[in-house]
């Protein structure tokens, strides 16, 4: 694969700041996400729920490179939703962090049990 610049998970910091200061400057002529962000909350969300499950699509046929494009399309539209939330990027990297080295499979069991009851769900394996 070709080596882009600026091509580490660092972009997502950068990211959100271009989103942050267009939502400031507020030229929805010029900028997506200001023009995103001007259609409310709602519409954002619903942006989120759209390239999620387009994303979902493209993984569960297998299709690789399509989900590459989609997980952008959905990370974008993520840092989205935390602009258009008021949440910076390192709230969620704190949690990501606060979380490492607890297994998912372990902190699940020590969840409330009538938390998970009242869930309901049905899962797949
Ligand atoms: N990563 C992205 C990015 N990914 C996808 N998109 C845009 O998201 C839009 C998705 O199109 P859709 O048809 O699904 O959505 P829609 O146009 O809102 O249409 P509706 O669903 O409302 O009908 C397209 O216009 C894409 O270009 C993005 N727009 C911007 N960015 C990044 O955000 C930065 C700032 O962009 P602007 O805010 O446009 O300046 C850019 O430099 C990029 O780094």
């Amino acid at each position: 694969m070709p080596s882009i610049e600026g091509a580490d998970a660092a972009i997502l910091d950068r990211l959100w700041q271009v989103v942050e200061d267009r939502r400031n400057a507020g030229d929805t002529m010029a900028s997506h996400s200001a023009r995103l962000i001007a259609r409310g909350t709602a519409k954002v969300a619903q942006k989120l729920g759209e390239e999620a499950v387009e994303c979902v699509i493209e993984a569960a046929t297998g299709n690789r490179s399509a989900t590459v494009l989609e997980s952008a399309d959905l990370l974008y539209h993520l840092v989205v939703v935390w602009v258009d939330a008021g949440i910076r990027p390192l709230e969620v990297w704190t949690e990501l962090a606060r979380r490492q080295g607890i297994s998912g499979i372990a902190e699940k069991a020590a969840r409330p049990q009538g938390i998970i009851r009242a869930a309901g769900t049905t899962k797949l394996p």
